[in-house]
């Protein structure tokens, strides 16, 4: 039969095997019951052949099982209490953190009032004064020294709230000011104006130089307004943001120092009596480094010229502010003030600087400002009605920090013993400046 598989057939078709009986051919499920068999009968032999090792092994995997379960059991019972200890330990944590952080925020809150109040002269508009190196010894006798007064000429005396000799370094100088800083870190307006004649040393005492030593005003007070939040402030709950700008009044207009000297307008703000500067840039600071970074940028920008009286003097007006955004993570409070570090222009007389041309229209620029500011603080001291902020653009930036009760605000005077004539000027202006009362400053919200 074709295409059968039956064994059978190879002897009808020519083959030479004669199958009487042939073998049935065994199916797969035979083969698969054969091997079975077999291999329990290798199992049983082996077995047969070495009872004791397995059965010792069973007994010893026993017990290894019961004591791994038994070692489990205790670890189980040992991690249940380290949990619970490391749960009251933590409700403990949070309890002496939560009394700590209160204590820390009633501690902050007295030192603040303490401190403000310190600071706060009763609104007086203070004045320190700064005397640069005499290079003729002779004007010594002029201009005398000491603790908190200086004599001259031997006849009229000044009464100051703090001198600074030529052998004071800035970091003295940053000692004295840095608690009037601190009151931006509590929510209040603080201005710090550096005033003086030309060449007296404004641009040193505010900017100083790229050097730890020789630093100046305005990087010292980041670096310690970054350092006060972090270490003291952050542990209570408060968040601060700073960013800052800079900005020059040159010949009566605006320029942006953090953005390629831009020329900016001014918008009064009736309803605060403050003065926006349109478009001016903010740069975040976040360290240190930023502000080197912003400061030898502002550098290239600002318009410096050598005159009769410095090789490198600043024909505008600066102002570097800093702008701080406080919240507190619980109580939501929030601050928004500014420091304000200003380094004005010099004084300078027309006749004794032999200015010309584009000299001579800067330096009239610089000197009927100058004269704007006396103005302003005059009306205020005299609580006259009318304040001519408006007549320049330097008091109408500034007006918001010499107005009533909305700054602190300090004036370093800076003084050249070797220039009598301007000593003498300076001094006198200082004297009206100390009888100026702006009135207690108000937080800042
Ligand atoms: N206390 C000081 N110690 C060392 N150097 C000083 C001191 N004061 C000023 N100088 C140096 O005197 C020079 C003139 O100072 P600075 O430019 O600060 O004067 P200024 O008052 O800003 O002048 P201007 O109004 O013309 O810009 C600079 O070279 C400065 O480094």
């Amino acid at each position: 039969m074709q295409g059968s598989d039956d064994l059978s057939d190879i002897g009808k078709f020519g083959g030479n095997f004669e199958i009487e009986n042939p073998v049935p051919r065994p199916s797969s499920n035979d083969v698969d019951l054969l091997n079975n068999k077999l291999h329990a009968m290798s199992l049983k032999s082996r077995m047969t052949l070495h009872p004791g090792a397995d059965s010792m092994r069973i007994i010893q995997l026993e017990n290894e099982v019961r004591q791994l379960r038994e070692q489990h059991l205790n670890l189980k019972n040992d991690y249940s209490m380290v949990e619970e200890k490391f749960r009251k330990q933590e409700v403990l944590l949070h309890k002496l953190t939560e009394r700590y952080r209160k204590e820390l925020m009633e501690r902050d809150e007295e030192l603040r009032k303490v401190h403000n109040e310190m600071v706060d002269l009763k609104g007086q508009i203070r004045v320190a004064v700064r005397v640069r190196k005499y290079e003729d010894e002779k004007n010594e006798d002029i201009c005398v020294v000491g603790e908190n007064d200086i004599k001259f000429d031997n006849k009229a005396e000044y009464h100051f709230e703090h001198i600074f000799n030529a052998r004071n370094d800035q970091e003295m100088v940053f000692g004295q000011v840095k608690e009037l800083i601190l009151s931006v870190l509590h929510g209040y307006n603080v201005c710090l104006i550096a005033y003086g004649p030309t060449g007296s040393g404004k641009t040193f005492t505010m900017r100083g130089e790229n050097n730890e030593n020789l630093a100046g005003v305005i990087p010292r007070s980041i670096q310690f307004l970054l350092e006060h939040s972090e270490q003291q402030l952050a542990a209570i709950g408060w968040k601060f943001n700073f960013s800052a700008s800079y900005l020059e009044v040159y010949n009566e207009e605006v320029f942006d120092l953090l953005d390629q000297r831009k020329k900016c307008d001014l918008k009064l703000n009736g309803s605060t009596s403050s003065t926006n500067v349109i478009g001016l840039k903010k740069v975040q600071i976040k360290s240190i480094f930023d502000t080197e970074t912003l400061m030898n940028l502002a550098d290239s920008y600002r318009s410096t010229a050598s005159t009769g009286c410095n090789s490198q003097s600043s024909r505008s007006h600066a102002i570097f502010q800093i702008h701080v955004d406080a919240i507190h993570s619980k109580t939501g409070q929030i601050a928004k003030c500014s420091l304000n570090l200003v380094d004005l222009a010099g004084s300078e007389r027309v006749k004794e600087s032999g200015a010309q041309g584009e000299r001579f229209a800067e330096l009239t620029n610089i000197n009927q400002s100058l004269s704007t500011l006396k103005r302003c603080i005059r009306a205020q001291m005299n609580n006259s009605s009318h304040i001519p902020f408006r007549e320049s653009k330097l008091t109408l930036l500034l007006r918001t920090y010499l107005g009533k009760g909305s700054s602190k605000t300090m004036f370093i005077a800076h003084l050249n013993p070797n220039d009598v004539a301007e000593t003498k000027r300076t001094l006198e202006f200082t004297k009206e400046l100390r009888s100026t009362n702006l009135g207690r400053a108000q937080v800042q919200k």
